[in-house]
């Protein structure tokens, strides 16, 4: 799909380059005949048709002949067939269709606007962004939106259409409101959305969020313009019983229950707003320092390590990846990223959880990743036996992964001998300009992404017990794109590395240092 990561996305613009280009060719072929058909009417229209001049006129035997050529020849094939004809545009449609349908030419489906419409509505549910401000291509207060980018009257509509589509009715009206009031702005936009259309999108709508007021009055106003509209009709008599109902206080049950999961959804963008942050008493003992991790080779250029959170252990690892490195990460991944699945091994689905395309790369397979994966265990200190592959993600427009934890429960069957997630070592590839923290909702941490830098965190306690408190989520991307890698050591092989200890509660202190 094309909504779920920059990759993919950049593949349109091919598609459109190569659109723009087959509708050129056909608006030159088509001004080349508008100019002929032009220069031939100037002529023809030098003809004086006074009876005076006629007479003179035609007394040159020269204009008598162009007259009747004219009438014989002229029209009929240098007007009528031209015009008439449509073997042009035949051949034209063919070779448009052949494009279309080539197997390297995807066009995008209804299913990658649904997304990108879903990407958008994350933000704006995610950094409370209001529809009017996202409508003339504010991202954030104080943007400049030096791209000048807005939306249009009839882009606002589709937002809205299919808002309601994925039932995002509350959303949807807002949208509607906003094309509704940009129509009467635009006269001679195009593409055209007319405001009796979004009317009878918005009524409705107005109605399922309970606001039957106004639902009521934009049917009133539908009817003004179309007095014998069938569906306005059919639904006046309905809004009029349920505003009777409405007003009856016996009736009028309010009933506003907010269950487990949105609680914990609100906790995780509240984290991701930077509305929930550390306390200057919780973040008073983190530090900054410089550290060899033990190993002689970084004596001379330590890693700079930030503590982000001291139990659970969470830090950031400065400078540990170079621009080269990145940009070959990013560029191997640029073909290769496919839609990301949740779920174990051989039992995945592909869900609106995550929103990324990722690909896995193999050591074994890669080997101008050897210094790479010797410098995750020398910061880590610990062995890459039993970890994973490589998982390079990227995240597309609102690109997100809600809260979860990188552990799983039945460590057994999923894992075997290699145990459980230990350590997750997450490195990221780019500058996100706006958006795409990861986000720790119990440790009130939002982590924003630094180029080249590598965060690291323990999944597992000392007694190999899962970590609840390491729940975390990427937040949705606001502006530009997301690339990370994932590296997951296990618990396989670890054990001089990182011994179990007795109590789930040890104060992890092996990456302190
Ligand atoms: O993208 C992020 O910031 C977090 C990614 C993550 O948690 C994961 O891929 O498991
Ligand atoms: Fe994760």
């Amino acid at each position: 799909d094309y909504y779920s990561a920059t990759s993919e996305l950049e593949a349109l613009v091919d598609v459109e380059v190569r659109l723009v280009q087959q509708i050129e060719f056909y608006l030159q072929k088509a001004e080349e005949q508008q100019e002929n058909i032009k220069r031939f009417l100037e002529n023809v229209e030098k003809v004086p048709d006074d009876p005076y001049y006629i007479e003179d006129y035609f007394e040159n035997p020269i204009n008598a002949f162009i007259t009747i050529k004219r009438l014989v020849h002229d029209w009929r094939y240098n007007v009528f067939e031209p015009v008439f004809d449509q073997s042009d545009l035949v051949a034209y449609k063919e070779n448009l269709t052949k494009q279309l349908e080539s197997p390297d030419f995807k066009n995008p489906t209804k299913d990658d606007l649904l997304g990108a419409t879903r990407g958008l509505w994350r933000l704006q549910e995610t950094y409370k962004l209001p529809t009017s401000q996202l409508a003339n291509g504010i991202l954030m207060p104080g943007d400049k939106n030096e791209l000048n980018v807005t939306l249009s009257a009839s882009d606002c509509y589709t937002i809205g259409s299919y808002l309601n589509e994925l039932q995002q009715h509350s959303y949807a009206v807002d949208w509607l409101l906003e094309a509704k009031a940009k129509s009467i702005k635009e006269v001679s936009a195009f593409p055209f959305v007319s405001e009796l259309s979004i009317l009878e999108q918005l009524a409705p709508t107005l109605n399922q969020v309970g606001n039957k007021k106004l639902a009521y009055r934009l049917n009133t106003e539908i009817l003004e313009k179309d007095p014998n509209h069938e569906t306005a009709l059919k639904d006046k008599p309905i809004y009029e019983t349920q505003l009777a109902w409405q007003r009856d206080p016996r009736l009028n049950v309010a009933a506003s229950k907010v269950d487990e999961s949105s609680k914990s959804l609100d906790l995780y963008q509240r984290v991701c707003r930077g509305e929930l942050r550390q306390s200057p008493r919780q973040q008073r003992k983190l530090r900054c320092f410089y550290s060899d991790r033990g190993v002689a080779f970084y004596r001379l250029g330590p890693f700079k390590v930030e503590q982000l959170n001291l139990d659970p252990y969470v830090a950031y690892f400065h400078n540990v990846i170079s621009d080269d490195e990145t940009d070959d990460l990013i560029e191997h991944g640029m073909g290769q990223v496919k839609r990301s699945r949740v779920g174990t091994v051989g039992n995945s689905t592909v869900s609106e959880v995550r929103t990324s395309q990722n690909t896995w790369l193999w050591y074994e397979q890669q080997p101008w990743l050897k210094n790479l994966k010797l410098r995750l265990e020398d910061i880590t200190g610990l062995g890459m036996e039993s970890a994973e592959p490589l998982q390079l993600v990227n995240y597309g427009i609102g690109g997100h992964y809600e809260p979860h934890y990188d552990f799983v429960e039945d460590k057994v069957t999923t894992f075997g001998w290699k145990g459980n997630r230990l350590l997750t070592a997450l490195l990221y590839l780019n500058e996100v300009p706006m958006g795409g923290a990861t986000a720790f909702p119990y440790l009130k941490l939002a982590v924003p992404p630094v180029k080249g830098s590598l965060l690291v965190w323990y999944n597992l306690h000392r007694s190999l017990d899962p970590d609840f408190r390491t729940k975390h989520a990427g937040c949705p991307v606001l502006m530009g794109s997301k690339w990370v890698c994932n590296e997951w050591f296990h618990e396989g092989a670890q054990e001089f590395r990182r011994p179990c200890g007795l109590m789930n509660d040890n104060v992890d202190d092996t990456l302190a240092s």
